[in-house]
This record gives C-alpha cells, sequence and structure tokens, in this order.
C-alpha cells in the first residue's frame, strides 16, 4: 500500500514513536491521508496488534467521512527502533511525532535519541499533553527543530489541534508543522508554551476537581456527567472524557502540572490514584468509572474534545 501523487500526504513519511492511544490514533490519521508511517514503541505486544488497531480506526473514519475518498493508505511499517527500521531499508522520515509515556525523563531521551538520528531541519514533534517544550528542548542538540502539538483523541475525528511553539522552536520547524497539518487537513491554533499549554491547563484540574466531587460523595460519575452535559453543555461530560484520555495518562499529566505550577487542584486526587493503583485505566483496559465490555471499546463515539462521534467500536 503505498501512497500516489495527488493524495494530501503523498511523498511525507512520518515517525510515530509510541505505539499506545495516541501514537496509533496519529498513525490511522496520517495512513488514512495516505502518508507512509514508521511506528516505533518498545512494547512488542503493543506492535503486533496496532495495525490492525490501525486498520479499524481507519476504516471506521472512512465510514464516517473523516478521511478523504480516494486516497491510498500509506504503508505502515513497525518497529522497536526507527534506527532498526532505517537499517532495514525504511525512507528517512519527512518528520517524527513523539507520542511516549508522559514521562519527562523518557520524552527527553526518546527526542534526544531521534534528534541524532535524523538530518537536521526534520521537524521533531512532541505530542506531550503538559510538559513545556522548552524543558525538552534542553535534552536536544538542535532545540530549533522541536515543536509541540497536542492532538485530541480519536485524532481522526477531531480537526483542531493545539500547537505550542517553544522559545527556541525555529520559524522553518512551525512552517512545517503547519503544512503535515494542512496535508492531514487538520486546523491549527498556536499557543506560547507553558505546563499544560491551554488545553490541559484547563481540561485536567476540572477533570480532577470532577472526580473529587464523586470520591466525596456528592454524586455519582454519570450524575456529574449528566449535569455537566445537560446544565453546562459538555457534550459527555469528564469522566466519560477522564476514561477516554486514560486515567494513568491523566494522572501523570497532572503530576506534571502539579510539579510545574504549584497548583495544589493539579494534585491527582486519592481516587484517580487508587483506580490507576487498581488497573482500571478507562477505555484502554475495559475499565474507569464506567464498564465497556473489552479494552479501547468506544474509542470513536466520544472525543477527548467532549465532542460525541457516532460510530461503531474501535
Ligand atoms: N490519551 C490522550 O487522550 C492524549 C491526548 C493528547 C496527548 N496525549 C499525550 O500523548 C502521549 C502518549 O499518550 P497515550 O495516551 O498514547 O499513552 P499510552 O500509555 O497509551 O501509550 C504510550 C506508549 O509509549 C510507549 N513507550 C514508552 N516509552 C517508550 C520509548 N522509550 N520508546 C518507544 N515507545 C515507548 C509505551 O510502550 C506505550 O505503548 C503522552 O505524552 C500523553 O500525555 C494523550
Amino acid at each position: 500500500m503505498t501512497a500516489e501523487n495527488g493524495t494530501p500526504g503523498a511523498g511525507r513519511r512520518l515517525a510515530v514513536l509510541g505505539a499506545g492511544v495516541m501514537g496509533s490514533g496519529i498513525a490511522a490519521l496520517a495512513v488514512g491521508h495516505g502518508v507512509a508511517v514508521s511506528l516505533i514503541d518498545l512494547d512488542r505486544r503493543r506492535l503486533d496488534e496496532a495495525p490492525a488497531r490501525i486498520g479499524q480506526q481507519v476504516r471506521m473514519a472512512r465510514l464516517m467521512g473523516a478521511l478523504p475518498d480516494g486516497t491510498d493508505p500509506g504503508a505502515l511499517a513497525t518497529g522497536r527502533s526507527l534506527a532498526d527500521l532505517m537499517t532495514a531499508g525504511d525512507a528517512p522520515p519527512t518528520a517524527v511525532i513523539e507520542a511516549v509515556t508522559e514521562d519527562p525523563d523518557a520524552k527527553a531521551k526518546v527526542l534526544a535519541d531521534v534528534c541524532s538520528l535524523v538530518a537536521p531541519g526534520t521537524p521533531i514533534i512532541s505530542n506531550t499533553s503538559a510538559i513545556p517544550i522548552d524543558e525538552l528542548a534542553a535534552a536536544l542538540a538542535r532545540p530549533a527543530d522541536l515543536i509541540g502539538t497536542h492532538f485530541m483523541n480519536p485524532p481522526c475525528l477531531i480537526r483542531t489541534v493545539e500547537v505550542i511553539r517553544g522559545t527556541h522552536t525555529g520559524q522553518a520547524t512551525l512552517d512545517a508543522l503547519r503544512a503535515l497539518l494542512g496535508a492531514l487537513r487538520r486546523e491549527s491554533i498556536v499557543v506560547n508554551d507553558a505546563p499544560g499549554f491551554v488545553t490541559s491547563r484547563l481540561l485536567h484540574p476540572m477533570i480532577n476537581d470532577a472526580v473529587r466531587v464523586v470520591a466525596a460523595g456528592t454524586a455519582s460519575a454519570e450524575s456529574v456527567d449528566l449535569l455537566m452535559q445537560g446544565c453546562l453543555g459538555h457534550p459527555t461530560g469528564p469522566l466519560r472524557t477522564a476514561d477516554l484520555i486514560g486515567l494513568d495518562n491523566l494522572v501523570d499529566s497532572l503530576w506534571v502540572l502539579h510539579g510545574r505550577t504549584g497548583d495544589e487542584g493539579c494534585r491527582p486526587c486519592d481516587l484517580l490514584l487508587e483506580l490507576v493503583e487498581a488497573g482500571h485505566l478507562g477505555r484502554k483496559s475495559g475499565r474507569g468509572f464506567y464498564e465497556y465490555g473489552h479494552a479501547y471499546g468506544h474509542a470513536y463515539e466520544y472525543g477527548s474534545d467532549g465532542h460525541e462521534y457516532e460510530g461503531e467500536h474501535a
């Protein structure tokens, strides 16, 4: 499966680092627009499952009219390291998107390694939820090549992407990212660097507060969500959104925010920590504030922007 001339992503090759919720969703968006993808993860099981999961997301997004008609899917290669894939014959990437676990040290190492591997001028894009881009840039030999995105879940269905320009981000990097997002038919909103940028700085403490309300016994998760939907116009409610994001990722992001802002509202509340400790991570594990029956269920029902999307299981 290769992209043909005339498809939006023709001639591009994206390296996606991390094949979890976001890495596989971003890979599906790219493949669905004809972009070739090299998908990297340390977890062999994730890699083995990724092609089927990505294929299902592409099919579902196409059925929902979220991908261009008549575009041949981009080729998908998977591996445990980009260096291995390139040695095996994969063309060098025209851009890299990092979507590994929200751990500042892990991200800094992955970004520094990839920076030493790809050609100068290749945009290196971190899809962090909350870590300041300037903090990550300190690990890179070429900080001008680094920029942030905050794709929301599921990337195929949410058209707006928050773009974070660090202090050292070069204009060429910003222009190249905008061109990539244009080829993926996404709208970019560029913001300045800060812990959590705009969306996570606002959304994550609000979700944390919603969990505190449930923990206090004031209302059930369902009642909180119904009130936020019915009275305040939130399309799904904060706790369904939490389940979609992944409670482990939510906790990691809240710690990042807490550590960098000192805002006690960002300290993950006990109930969140207990759920993660018990392995109840939300949709990706099949259970969080709600039961889903199976892992990764219904990813196309609701987006992490809170909008409701029609569709079958992803
Ligand atoms: N889940 C969301 O809704 C959401 C939305 C926007 C941004 N994000 C951000 O996207 C990033 C990924 O989040 P996620 O929800 O996909 O997490 P996830 O836990 O589903 O996936 C993370 C993946 O990274 C892999 N990984 C960890 N270290 C690695 C390394 N050194 N090299 C290669 N792979 C490695 C893990 O094996 C795992 O498969 C995080 O920074 C998160 O904050 C998440």
